[in-house]
């Protein structure tokens, strides 16, 4: 899931190595201790999960995707797959304890009624929900902390990054944050958690890798914070952490010698079988060579909890599922509206100041999906209809317009009535044949008019009824359907002969002109 390929990293060109030709492998679900002495590159290995930075040399990959290669616009994404916790916990001070945890589902746009439910459940399962209203201040460190793991968890990551979360807690309290970092590793999140906390690692006895001076110098599984005595390991975390001030002196007390004497005498080919150093340099070697031989044998796990308390339930349909969200799903959420500074673990970005609103999202628009789409207008009915009236050329999809292009059976109906008791229904008619025959020929059509006297009102109305000219070789260029046709000329030539005075008795013209 996670690689270091002879990463080298650098923060100044000529400087020393925070971390030097480093190659490890962290696989789906692994609880790591990422352990050496201040100054060592534990934080540097971390951030560089998080793609704070890219080696000088070598290759990170996380989930198949080379960090190298990541286009800068997928790492604010990138970064929000990955949960990570702090020593000084950084929760905002000015918001509740439920309000920091639904923090980070806001920034990724998620709908508050979705907020709601898992945070709810988060901070149940933190054992905080009676807090949930508190302010940070208002709590210990051990709630902060486990406030700060909550708000790292509630987007389900795959990864969880944890530097020193109880580097400020008190043994009670670290006990309480430990039991909740394994649970969340039994879900099938990678937990790598950079600590100086001996006990906790001893106890735990969990895959350790120890770093030095940038440089990898053990993996171990269920390791101890303590290298075998004797190692090279041991000899480079003996001196380092008494120069730094972390340890004065031998950091195996005198009762873990003699249980490590014991182990080794008893179980050396275990101890040889989890140890894996990654590198064949010259300590790594050493402390390959010496490791099987005075591994302790492994102790059954010490619970931090009390042994009536069952094992953290494995991930189910009820508890945090784990995603890795794939290339292809980080791709989708392309429309998720990106805060325009980057959430970077190291700071909490300002709500307002990112552009996002307090305006509660409605539960079917998730920015995610996409808006809902409209449902679609009922369909038109069929232009085949024989109860519909008027010419309807093209079949509309449309939903019915404010003024009814369609007729319904009832009005047809009416309009067939009144039809029937139009006064001028004979007159119209013809006029209508008359007109559908004239448009025969748009050209036959002018020559009869150009031949006529120029005072006849026909000719007036004619002239003024807006017809389509006809081409130079006589065809019309747009032909208009029959019926609408003879509709329209009858129309313009009533508006005409009205607005020339004619009275509605002479009208008969058009008979007349036919007949003659
Ligand atoms: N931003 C930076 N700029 C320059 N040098 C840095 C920077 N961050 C870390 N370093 C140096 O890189 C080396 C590794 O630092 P890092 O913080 O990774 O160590 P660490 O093991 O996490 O230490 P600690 O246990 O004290 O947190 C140190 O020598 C440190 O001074």
């Amino acid at each position: 899931m996670i690689r270091f390929d002879h990463v080298t990293r650098r923060y100044q060109q000529d400087g020393r190595p925070a971390l030097d030709d480093v190659s490890i492998e962290f696989e789906r679900g692994d609880f790591v201790f990422l352990i050496g002495a201040s100054g060592s590159g534990k934080s540097t290995l971390l951030r560089m999960i998080l793609r704070e930075g890219l080696p000088q040399k070598g290759k990170i990959t996380v989930a198949g995707q080379n960090l190298g290669l990541m286009l800068e616009k997928r790492v604010p994404d990138f970064r929000r797959s990955i949960g990570m916790v702090f020593q000084d916990f950084r929760l905002l001070p000015d918001k509740t304890v439920f309000e920091n945890v639904a923090f980070a589902m806001r920034v990724i746009g998620a709908p508050r009624s979705t907020i709601r439910k898992r945070v709810t459940k988060v901070l149940e399962r933190v054992n905080l929900d009676h807090l949930a209203k508190r302010y940070p201040h208002e709590i210990s460190g051990g709630e902060q902390q486990r406030a700060a793991i909550a708000r790292a968890i509630v987007n389900e990551p795959a990864i969880l990054l944890a530097d020193e979360p109880t580097g400020n807690l008190d043994p009670r309290a670290a006990e309480e944050v430990m039991k909740i970092l394994r649970w969340i590793s039994s879900s099938g999140t990678t937990v790598i958690m950079a600590t100086h906390d001996r006990p906790i690692v001893d106890s735990m006895r969990r895959r350790v890798v120890q770093l030095h001076r940038g440089a990898l110098v053990r993996d171990q599984q269920r390791g101890t914070y303590d290298p075998p005595v004797g190692s090279e390991a041991w000899e480079l975390l003996r001196v380092e952490e008494a120069d730094s001030g972390l340890r004065a002196s031998d950091p195996t007390p005198a009762h873990q010698k003699d249980d490590d004497a014991e182990a080794s005498a008893s179980e050396p080919e275990e101890s040889a079988a989890v140890d894996k150093p990654e590198k064949t340099g010259p300590s790594q070697a050493a402390a390959a060579d010496k490791a099987p031989a005075e591994e302790p044998e492994p102790e059954p796990e010490l619970e931090l909890e009390p042994e009536s308390e069952p094992e953290p339930e494995p991930a189910q349909e009820e508890s945090i599922r784990v995603v890795w969200p794939s290339r292809d799903s980080r791709e989708s959420t392309a429309e998720v509206p990106e805060p325009k500074r980057d959430f970077d673990g190291t700071e909490l970005p300002d709500l307002s100041r990112d552009g996002y609103e307090e305006d509660e999202p409605t539960d079917q628009v998730n920015p995610a999906e996409g808006p809902v789409e409209e449902p679609a207008p009922a369909p038109a009915p069929s232009e085949h209809d024989p109860e519909l009236v008027g010419d309807d050329p093209q079949p509309s999809a449309e939903p019915a317009p404010a003024v009814p292009f369609r007729t319904r059976p009832q009005e047809a109906k009416k309009h067939r009535l009144d039809w029937l008791a139009h006064p001028e229904r004979d007159e119209i008619s013809e006029q209508d044949e008359a007109s559908e025959e004239d448009e025969g020929s748009s050209a036959e059509e002018n020559t009869r008019r150009l031949a006529r006297p120029a005072s006849s009102p026909a000719d007036v109305s004619k002239a003024q009824a807006p017809r389509p000219m006809a081409p130079s070789d006589g065809k019309s260029e747009t032909p208009r359907p029959k019926s609408s046709a003879s509709q329209s000329t009858y129309t313009d030539a009533r508006r005409t002969a009205e607005q020339l005075g004619i009275p509605r008795s002479r009208r008969g013209f058009w008979r007349r002109r036919r007949d003659g």
